[in-house]
């Protein structure tokens, strides 16, 4: 184990940092959900695990009568919804995939950005969108969203821990430093990671779904796109093979490329143990 005191961290280490992230498809499914926690717990090296549930939100929501409403990609979160997702995320979620992870030998440490003040997040403000429909203009308030920089996470500390043998395991519940908490994308949480740090460690961020990549026909798995560049990228979002979630994951990947992260990929999280052993996973995102 290295002493964290003594490094000068941003100077680069050069060790290598997985940043996984799971979307809320996969944690609905339990059968799913545990074949992708064995594959992380065995994954060798550094690694942190950054979580969505998006779903489970939406179908407690409800339950309760609460309607989700998404903007971009993005939850409108007002006081109940931060109640909801709260629990949800940070709380139901990120024990159970704990609990599993500790289960198979993996010390995980359930974290929201809160906690050791790792994450921290700006309120959206109120936006201005226009319509694709007839080009009306309309603000939107996103509620309790938290919008993510350069500066907001902790890479100090987080280094630590990671150093101490921890795996950290993120909701994507940030905090305004305020005492407010604030409901953050968790495609955007695991990016910003990423690039923060990459000023210490060499890191591959990788986006685990329900499907196999990213896919020339969203329903036939078998159609992975091996390799995606940004001018591939403009192409497929001009003829609308890229639409939805998918939109803002290649929005987040591009932009870790760009700001320094030195891989990304998108895959199938059943084919997580394929990456640890160095074989074909998904697309894989280049300069
Ligand atoms: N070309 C594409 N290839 C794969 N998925 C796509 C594509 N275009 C749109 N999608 C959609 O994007 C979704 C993934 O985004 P999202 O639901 O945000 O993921 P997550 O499960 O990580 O939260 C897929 O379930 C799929 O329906
Ligand atoms: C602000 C915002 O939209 N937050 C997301 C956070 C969870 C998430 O991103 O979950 P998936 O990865 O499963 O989609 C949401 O509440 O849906």
């Amino acid at each position: 184990m290295s002493d964290a005191t003594s490094l000068s961290f941003g100077e680069g280490r050069g060790e290598a940092l997985y940043i996984i992230k799971i979307g809320g498809n996969v944690i609905d499914n339990s059968e799913k959900l545990q074949k992708f926690l064995k594959a992380f717990a065995d994954l060798k090296g550094n690694k942190i695990l950054v979580h969505g549930g998006g779903k489970m939100a939406t179908k407690l929501a409800a339950e309760m009568n609460i309607e989700a409403e998404m903007i971009d990609g993005r939850r409108i979160t007002d006081i109940e919804t931060l109640r909801i997702v709260t629990m949800v995320y940070a709380g139901l979620i990120s024990k159970n995939l704990v609990a599993q992870l500790q289960m198979f030998g993996c010390n995980a440490l359930g974290l929201s950005g809160a906690d050791g003040n790792l994450i921290s997040a700006k309120k959206r403000p109120i936006q201005k969108l226009t319509s694709k429909i007839d080009g009306t203009i309309k603000e939107i308030d996103f509620g309790f969203v938290g919008d993510l920089d350069e500066n907001s996470i902790g890479t100090v500390n987080l280094a630590k821990l990671i150093d101490n043998g921890f795996i950290p395991v993120f909701s994507a519940i940030t905090h305004d430093g305020e005492s407010q908490l604030l409901n953050t994308n968790a495609d955007t949480v695991a990016s910003v990671l990423a690039v923060a740090m990459a000023k210490t460690y060499e890191t591959s961020l990788v986006y685990c779904f329900e499907k196999k990549g990213v896919l020339v026909d969203v329903d036939d798995d078998d159609s992975v796109i091996r390799e995606i560049n940004p001018v591939k990228y403009e192409d497929l979002k001009v003829k609308g093979i890229v639409a939805d979630g998918m939109l803002p994951k290649l929005h987040n990947a591009f932009d870790a490329i760009k700001k320094g992260v030195s891989a990304v990929y998108i895959g199938k999280a059943d084919d997580l143990e394929d990456l640890g052993a160095g074989l074909e996973f998904g697309t894989k995102l280049v300069r």
